[in-house]
């Protein structure tokens, strides 16, 4: 089994676990939905959590499989009736790691943290036996990604940075974990068909027919915690810089800041997990001549994020397993928006794929 510690109870651990259980049981035999249905010789049931952190007392101290329905989650049921052998949530230690904004608005009030006191992470991981941490923070949780980074390192855990903070982007943490022989995969998750990857291959596109992109936005609005917790400008920083750089790394000539516009919008709260994203690219042809594009996608945010997480979860064992420690350079690229290296996602992909064939030839021989 792949042990794992998930670090936020929130909507994208509910897609998450749902999904674990779904792809083990009978409901998906051919696995549509997946991009890989093995990866090293591991499915997504071999897949187990020993270890949950929240903060939440709606959430702290329930088993798992009750805590990802509790409020304020809201992402879609697909998969209700969860196995009954669960971890129970543990209280994390408050830091930053709190949404904003919960004060304003009626879902949300009933927020209060745990009085429960804050347990020691990384005793937590090395009595669990987890072997991989994935955090799923609130954006802006700068102290609290942090936290978890050391507590991986303290542990011996690898880690997976789903969070748009700088860990595996920054040379300094990317070294720990190298040093320390632990994989590190990060940062910001690139969902499996969201407003990333769409912009970001459209913007290529564009590149390679020869238009010129003058000017392009990513508007984005949801109902979910996460963008209630984006309502706060300042937690936005790094979630800026990630989003847009993922973008502009695939525009083929230099374009000035002023003309791209790329960010969480507006919190809609009826919208819940429903995650709309409007793109627009303006360019120029042959013969100089204009055209423009617009487009609107329209996805659950959780799964989709879920999706991809899948996937990093067995790269992680699988690197982990083959003593690579620091930023796992390709599947970074592939599946995270702000990697330590940017990379064109044909690349990147082709590059994952290569790894995995890799991983499953050693599986092979064992
Ligand atoms: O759809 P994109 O642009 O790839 O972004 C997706 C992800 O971005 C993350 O920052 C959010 O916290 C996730 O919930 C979300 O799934």
């Amino acid at each position: 089994m792949i042990k794992i510690a998930i670090a936020g109870v929130g909507n994208c651990a509910s897609a998450l676990i749902q999904g674990l259980h779904y792809y083990g049981g009978d409901a998906a035999p051919d696995c549509a939905g997946l991009m890989h249905a093995d990866i090293g010789g591991w499915r997504p049931s071999d897949i187990d959590i020993v270890a949950a952190f929240d903060i939440d007392v709606r959430k702290v101290g329930r088993p798992l499989r009750e805590a990802v329905f509790a409020p304020p989650n809201c992402a879609l049921v697909f998969c209700p009736d969860l196995p009954r052998a669960s971890v129970k949530v543990s209280m994390a230690p408050l830091l930053d790691g709190v949404a904003e904004h919960m004060a304003d608005y009626p879902d949300h009030q009933a927020f209060r943290p745990s009085a429960e006191p804050p347990v020691d992470v990384a005793a937590v991981l090395k009595a669990s036996g987890a072997q991989v941490l994935l955090s799923y923070l609130p954006v802006g949780s700068e102290a609290a990604a942090r936290h978890y980074a050391q507590a991986c390192l303290d542990a011996g855990v690898a880690f997976i940075n789903c969070a748009p903070v700088f860990i595996a982007s920054d040379p300094a943490w990317a070294a720990r974990f190298k040093a320390a022989g632990l994989p590190i995969l990060g940062d910001d998750i690139k969902s499996q068909l969201g407003a990333t990857i769409v912009h970001r291959m459209l913007s290529r596109l564009f590149g390679e027919r020869g238009v010129v992109i003058d000017r392009t936005y990513q508007l984005n609005t949801g109902g979910n915690t996460d963008f209630l917790n984006m309502l706060a400008r300042e937690r936005l920083r790094s979630k800026k810089i990630s989003k847009t750089r993922a973008v502009t790394s695939q525009i083929a000539q230099d374009i000035a800041a002023d003309n791209v516009h790329i960010g969480p919008s507006d919190y809609v709260p009826w919208q819940k997990d429903n995650k709309i994203c409007f793109i627009r690219i303006e360019g120029r042809g042959f013969g100089d001549v204009p055209l423009e594009m617009d487009l609107k996608l329209s996805v659950q945010d959780s799964p989709n994020s879920a999706g991809v997480v899948i996937d990093l979860i067995r790269l992680a064992r699988v690197a982990r397993d083959q003593g690579l420690g620091g930023p796992i350079e390709a599947p970074c690229a592939y599946y995270m928006k702000h990697p330590p290296q940017q990379m064109n996602d044909e690349t990147a992909r082709s590059l994952t794929a290569e790894f995995i064939r890799q991983a499953q030839r050693q599986a092979e021989t064992v």
